[in-house]
């Protein structure tokens, strides 16, 4: 699904701050991303969502060397991946509802077909009191579960997730967790970036390291 070969990225003439990096991220795996702050992990998930380039390597996506792909395939390939940052990236004037069922309304699918997932989601997440709210009067813990359902709900072949866990408390966390893997077990790749020892505690998965800028990969 996804593939590294020798992959390297420096941010202007800085150092380089991922280097050599060859992995890849098998169709169905589940595994965290992890190392200290600052190790390059929100950088590597940019890469994946192919919202930056890499300075030097390869970097192959659902079949495709991402280096040879048009805006407009990008934009297709983008379709397969959910993704949690952590700013949210919410839209604002859209209510929590909307938000997350943007990923169905891009398709041009019918809002019949989709609501009663959607809001099912929603309040699987704790959100079912705050559908109809913008994001603004949201809670930090509130705007990411929003995020994460948004991420989720159209059951993506990869789903790449920054701190997912960073705002909310251990019980909500444990909430989200099964989320994710419930998701990795009806199909979907999933990449959780995290500092969090208690999260990835909880479940046997595989990890990647990044350290001093090299990624280390943990079966
Ligand atoms: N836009 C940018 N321009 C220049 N340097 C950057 C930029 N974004 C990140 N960096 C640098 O790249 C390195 C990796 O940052 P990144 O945010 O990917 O790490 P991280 O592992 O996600 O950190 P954290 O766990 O603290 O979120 C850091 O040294 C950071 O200062």
């Amino acid at each position: 699904m996804v593939r590294f070969e020798n992959v390297g990225l420096r941010y202007g003439l800085g150092p380089e701050i991922l280097r050599d990096l060859n992995f890849e991220i098998p169709a169905h795996s589940f595994q965290f991303l992890t190392g200290p702050s600052g190790a390059g992990k929100t950088s590597l998930l940019r890469l994946l969502f192919l919202s930056m380039r890499p300075t030097r390597g390869l970097i192959n996506l659902f079949g495709r060397d991402v280096s040879l792909l048009s805006k407009e395939e990008m934009a297709t390939l983008r379709q397969r991946i959910g993704i949690v940052l952590q700013d949210f990236r919410l839209l604002d004037h859209m209510t929590t509802y909307e938000n997350v069922a943007l990923p169905f309304r891009v398709t041009g699918r019918d809002e019949a077909s989709y609501r009663r997932e959607v809001i099912d989601l929603l309040k699987w997440v704790g959100l079912g009191e705050r559908m109809d709210a913008l994001p603004p009067v949201l809670s930090g813990g509130e705007k990411q579960r929003a995020a994460i359902a948004r991420a989720v709900i159209a059951r993506p072949h990869l789903l790449l997730a920054d701190e997912p866990t960073g705002n909310v408390d251990p019980t909500l966390g444990r909430r989200l967790l099964r989320l994710f893997i419930e998701l990795n077990k009806s199909g979907t790749a999933v990449v959780i970036a995290t500092h969090d020892i208690n999260l990835m505690d909880q479940y046997e998965a595989r990890r990647l390291v990044l350290h001093q800028g090299r990624l280390h990969v943990y079966e």
